[in-house]
């Protein structure tokens, strides 16, 4: 069921010195930082030759990272994301699994406009692990 890897998220306490090590340091190709308001993150994406960095920082009071940085103030590998053909079809499945989908378990449009999904950390290795479809 699942695909490619995505991309890898790493929460950042200051994202645009964690753009500037990427883009100068590292010499990587670095977008420009995306306000995603509905998902209480701002991201900036790095492309590789065989997947992306998401760089996450909060955004607005209630971000869904905001208490993973409190616990990792330097910042941390936040989540993985693979890619689905059928986001439903991978829903139901995992749920059925026993696997918990969180929010309302419904998939929302990530910021490559396409819909996502999560699975519970506690339920995949302590993994935060999102779904995308593509
Ligand atoms: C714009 C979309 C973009 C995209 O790619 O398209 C994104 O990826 S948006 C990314 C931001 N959105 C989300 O992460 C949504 C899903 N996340 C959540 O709902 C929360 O982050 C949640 C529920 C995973 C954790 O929230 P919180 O930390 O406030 O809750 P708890 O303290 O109760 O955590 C429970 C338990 O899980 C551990 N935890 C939390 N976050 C992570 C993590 N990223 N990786 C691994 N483990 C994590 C936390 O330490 C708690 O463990 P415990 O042993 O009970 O202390
Ligand atoms: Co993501």
């Amino acid at each position: 069921m699942i695909g490619r890897l995505n991309h890898v998220a790493i929460a950042v306490p200051d994202l645009d010195a964690a753009s500037e090590q990427y883009r100068n340091a590292l010499g990587a190709k670095v977008g420009a930082p995306q306000d995603e308001p509905d998902h209480g993150v701002t991201v900036v994406f790095i492309e590789l030759p065989n997947t992306k960095i998401e760089l996450l920082h909060p955004l607005g009071e209630n971000s869904p990272i905001q208490g993973f940085l409190d616990k990792n103030p330097a910042g941390g590998i936040h989540h993985v994301c693979y890619e689905v053909e059928d986001i439903i079809a991978a829903r139901d499945h995992l749920q059925a699994s026993g696997l918990r989908v969180l929010g309302d378990g419904e998939p929302r449009i990530g910021a490559h406009g396409k819909p996502v999904i999560f699975l519970h950390p506690k339920d995949m290795n302590g993994t935060l692990t999102e779904l995308e479809q593509v």
